[in-house]
């Protein structure tokens, strides 16, 4: 059996209750592809309301979690609480999250493996920066962060890796199909070689970064590419069109 395509929206810090009832309007009207396993990304404070006006056919996941179950850690929330209000997915290591808050591989593996310990399924985000890029570092870049997570957790059935390069993100300049398609390979075969082709073979691997209605049917085409992590698009109605990409 192929891998199911999957696609998220990750709203970041976006949205209000208002605007959330719209999102949830456009993705009830769909119709949304079956074939198709769709998660959203929202802001902590309204994880649990809108999970409870989310069609069936969306999941609703966390933007982050800590590594630890509960403690003296202000401001953070924990996979047991996400438990708790039946979230299952949570998205880690976005590159805000590396690049704005300081979040290393060290402590985005914890939190990885915290998060599949307890259940939840885990959107690992990787990519590198347009200086990598440029610099001929970008299998260098996302395999160590690969690396990171391959080394601390042993069942990868409830991971999708998000390949997000952060010169593309939010930035209207989107990866071309080659490009995204040429990294998506080689991390494959990176996780045949260092984990299993069994792991390489199932795990999903999708692309992040200014995904919009007009190209995600080129990219979608590609071989390797399972889906897609959208940022900005998953806030509008064309986030169908972007869920529907195989069509
Ligand atoms: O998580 C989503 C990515 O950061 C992509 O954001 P974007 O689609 O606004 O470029």
């Amino acid at each position: 059996m192929g891998r199911k395509f999957w696609v998220g929206g990750n709203w970041k810090m976006n949205g209000d209750k208002k605007g959330i009832e719209e999102i949830v309007k456009f993705l009830a009207a769909g119709p949304l592809d079956p074939n198709v396993e769709v998660v959203v990304g929202i802001p902590a404070i309204y994880l649990e309301s809108t999970k409870n006006i989310l069609p069936s056919n969306v999941a609703a996941a966390a933007q982050n979690c800590y590594k630890v179950p509960k403690g003296a850690f202000t401001g953070e929330i924990s996979p047991a609480m996400l438990n708790d209000i039946g979230i299952n997915w949570v998205i880690l290591g976005h590159s805000e999250r590396r690049n704005v808050f300081g979040e290393k591989d060290d402590l985005i593996s914890d939190k990885v493996v915290h998060a599949l310990e307890s259940g939840l399924n885990v959107v690992a985000c990787i990519g590198e920066k347009l200086e990598e890029r440029e610099g001929g570092k970008t299998e260098e870049v996302v395999f160590q962060q690969t690396k990171a997570i391959a080394d601390k957790i042993k069942d990868w059935s409830k991971v999708v890796i998000a390949y997000e390069p952060v010169w593309a993100i939010g930035t209207g300049k989107t990866a071309t199909p080659e490009q995204a398609q040429d990294v998506h390979k080689k991390l494959r075969e990176w996780l045949s070689k260092n984990v299993s082709e069994q792991v390489a073979q199932d795990t999903r691997i999708v692309y992040g970064g200014s995904v919009t209605g007009a190209n995600c049917n080129e990219l979608a085409r590609e071989a390797d590419i399972d889906g897609f992590l959208v940022g900005g698009a998953s806030l509008k109605p064309e986030f169908v069109q972007i869920i529907n990409a195989k069509n």
